[in-house]
């Protein structure tokens, strides 16, 4: 048996972390068994769908990388098969119309409320052997309700929660089609899972009560059971799931914020699931050691400086070249000068182990690339009288040495020597000249990274 794993979001929303780690365990799954990984668009609440919606969920799944390999499906394209499989069902006497009016139903419930049972559809259409049905309301159009069987239970063994068993007494017999004859949400699932082959439905446990219902259909149509795999939520920082509705960051804002997507991936993998005591891992070796036995069974709570800890991991081992391609942007928006400026891969080297982001880095390596405009107050407060001779006959000595991080390290430890200065009473006076600003890498790096040119002229107009 080949294994069919899929990913069904509605487009409602753009894709969350909470979508995505879902996505993400699914699509491994089929990795991991050599399978096929489908996405299919479940649009069909005409109402919050959007075609925007549908591009974000596709951008993100691209963004991680998360390829699938059939698909996109999407359910407003398969009316006229869900009609088909209705139709089928009523012939089959495995669905019925139902020509109660809302306002009938409601109150049937509201009956069962008031007789403290549990509110439910009282099956006055549903055809029984020797009974008798109303007879059709002129003019009204009625709706299909799925005939689910009466007693008995329904059970399954989920892959990640265990046996879970739900007594048909709990469920209603389902409306799968409108009066206006369009299908119902669990109905198209059932029909799409069997349609397209499902071994293994792997999503989020907020979808544990359609389960029974989606049994019972697929077993009315004679389909095969797909496994059946509920993971926990992610929970946000508030400990409320996160969900479109609430509000959660879209996966396509960590782009624009400077995380890397394979630090993204490292990240959501943890996420409820985990190999031992490793933390940090490729894809590639994701998808060897996925399985559904080391998925956690409780909700996993989002952490953002987890997540900005792996970014900077893989910011450090990202090619500067490529890094390059992601900063420049960045930089150009905050005004950067290129021109006569140090390499700017050569920067990034210098200044990517401290960033936890690329808009980090962004920021960080702009001191390269704008001119210098110190605060006064600093420069007063650093910049004394007994510190300019040692600046002036350090700028002296910057204009012959050969220049490279070490000779510039040692001149500044002869001048420290001949003034009887500490180490940040020279350092200091130099950041703010030459960067205009106190935090910096090492200074030596950086005065070697300006050029000489650049460090004296600075240095002298200040003086
Ligand atoms: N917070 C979450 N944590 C883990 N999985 C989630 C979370 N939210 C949704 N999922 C899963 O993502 C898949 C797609 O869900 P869907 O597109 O309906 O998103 P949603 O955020 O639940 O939507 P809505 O915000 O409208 O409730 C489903 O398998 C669902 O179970």
């Amino acid at each position: 048996m080949t294994v069919r794993t899929r990913f069904a979001p509605s487009p409602t929303g753009y894709l969350h972390l909470g979508g995505a780690r879902t996505a993400l365990f699914s699509w491994a799954f089929a990795r991991h068994h050599g399978g096929a990984f489908i996405l299919r668009i479940e649009d069909t609440d005409l109402e919050r769908s959007t075609p925007e919606a549908v591009q974000a969920i596709l951008d993100g799944m691209n963004w991680l990388g998360l390829q699938h390999d059939e698909g996109p499906f999407y359910q407003m394209k398969r009316m006229d098969r869900y009609r088909e499989v209705v139709a089928q069902m009523l012939e089959a006497g495995t669905a019925y119309h139902c020509y109660c009016t809302p306002d009938e139903v409601e109150a049937m419930r509201e009956r069962m409320r008031a007789a403290g049972e549990k509110p439910r559809y009282d099956g006055t259409w549903r055809p029984e052997p020797g009974k008798t049905l109303p007879s059709v309301p002129e003019g009204r159009k009625p709706v299909v309700r799925f005939k689910n069987p009466l007693d008995g239970d329904v059970s399954w063994n989920d892959m990640v929660k265990g046996t879970i068993t739900i007594s048909n007494r709990e469920l209603d017999d389902l409306v799968i089609a409108r009066p206006d004859g369009t299908p119902t949400y669990n109905f198209c699932v059932a029909v799409d899972d069997w349609d397209m082959k499902m071994t293994h439905v792997i999503r989020g446990d907020d979808h544990v009560n359609n389960t029974p219902r989606q049994i019972n259909i697929l077993r009315a149509l004679g389909a095969p059971l797909p496994e059946y795999g509920h993971v926990p939520m992610i929970l946000g920082a508030d400990g409320e799931k996160l969900s479109k509705r609430h509000g959660a960051v879209s996966v396509m804002d960590y782009p624009a914020q400077g995380y890397l997507p394979e630090a993204m991936l490292n990240y959501l993998a943890r996420l409820g699931w985990s190999h031992g005591d490793d933390e940090i891992f490729s894809m590639e070796q994701f998808c060897q050691w996925f399985d559904v036995d080391h998925l956690n069974s409780s909700p996993a709570q989002f952490n953002p400086e987890k997540l900005a800890w792996l970014n900077n991991h893989y910011i450090k081992l990202a090619d500067n070249v490529r890094l390059e391609g992601l900063v420049r942007p960045v930089m150009e928006k905050e005004g950067a000068k290129f021109d006569g400026a140090p390499p700017l891969q050569q920067v990034i080297a210098l200044m990517k182990e401290r960033a936890n982001t690329i808009n980090e880095l962004g920021d960080a390596a702009m001191l390269f690339y704008r001119e210098p405009n110190p605060d006064p107050a600093l420069v007063t407060q650093h910049i004394t009288d007994a510190v300019k001779p040692a600046l002036a006959q350090f700028t002296e000595a910057c204009k012959s040495i050969e220049w490279n991080k070490a000779t510039i390290s040692a001149t500044t430890k002869e001048v420290l020597a001949a003034h009887k200065l500490k180490m940040p009473q020279l350092a200091m006076p130099l950041r703010l000249i030459v960067t205009g600003q106190l935090q910096t890498p090492s200074i030596d790096a950086v005065l070697e990274l300006f050029g000489r040119d650049t460090v004296v002229a600075r240095l002298q107009k200040f003086l």
